[in-house]
């Protein structure tokens, strides 16, 4: 196993609030990652790489090894599932929530619901321990869409202001899982790397620290 770190970072909305984070870490971007189509960006570090990709591919790269350490939010992490990973940290960063939604005012009535999501484990598992039964129809976005085209009863989605469903006739239902961006260290890497891992993980928990005190001040 080579003395690199190779640390890989969710783009998009997480991006932005997880490069402040790792600056307090004592880790920057060589380069402005907007700046390029680049993928695998040099640090500071000379032993540090990081690469930025789609936040579902986070926790495949941890996972199999091709990454040691990843960012991820919490939805993804229960989509993929755990396997081959330690989730160390909660870096209390894009919170939000993984909930139910239906139209408003609709009762859910239905014997075999029909539910449209991009989280189809997630959806599974969680019918399925409420015992109800669920016809799980994957799609890849706009989840706010299927009850009003009569494609699903309900759906399972990210809630954050609730404006997207308000602005589709839709309202919150159950709760499944609050949500924010986690650490995840590749389990070998954990071992292997455990000298060079201990400390930056430390820093990236004491910032998590500083930042929930400075909040509550
Ligand atoms: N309002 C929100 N809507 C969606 N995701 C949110 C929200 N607030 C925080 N998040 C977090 O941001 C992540 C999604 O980021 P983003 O929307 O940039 O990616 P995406 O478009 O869902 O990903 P992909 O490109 O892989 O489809 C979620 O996994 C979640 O943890
Ligand atoms: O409760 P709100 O504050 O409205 O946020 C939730 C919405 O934001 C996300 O969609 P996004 O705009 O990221 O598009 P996506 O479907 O591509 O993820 C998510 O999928 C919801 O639709």
């Amino acid at each position: 196993m080579s003395k690199q770190l190779i640390l890989a970072l969710s783009k998009g909305r997480i991006l932005d609030e997880t490069l402040p984070l790792l600056a307090e870490a004592g880790i920057t971007p060589a380069e402005d990652l907007g700046a390029s189509r680049k993928l695998l960006f040099d640090t500071n570090l000379p032993d540090v790489k990081l690469v930025v990709i789609r936040a579902t591919d986070v926790p495949t790269y941890v996972q199999l090894g091709a990454a040691d350490v990843g960012v991820a939010g919490k939805d993804v992490l229960l989509e993929h599932g755990a396997e081959g990973l330690f989730e160390p940290l909660d870096l209390e960063i894009a919170g939000c929530k993984l909930m139910t939604a239906g139209v408003t005012g609709a009762e859910p009535a239905r014997a075999r619901r029909r539910v449209a999501t991009k989280f189809v484990n997630v959806a599974k598992r969680y019918y399925a321990e409420q015992g109800i039964q669920a016809e799980v129809i994957k799609l890849y976005g706009a989840m706010e869409l299927a009850p009003l085209m009569n494609l699903a009863d309900e759906i399972v989605d990210i809630v954050d202001t609730g404006n997207t469903l308000r602005a589709n006739g839709m309202e919150p239902r159950e709760l499944i899982a609050p949500i924010t961006t986690r650490l995840v260290v590749n389990k070998a890497s954990m071992t292997m790397k455990h000298e060079r891992l201990k400390p930056l993980i430390g820093r990236l928990r004491e910032a998590v620290a500083r930042r929930r005190s400075e909040a509550t001040a």
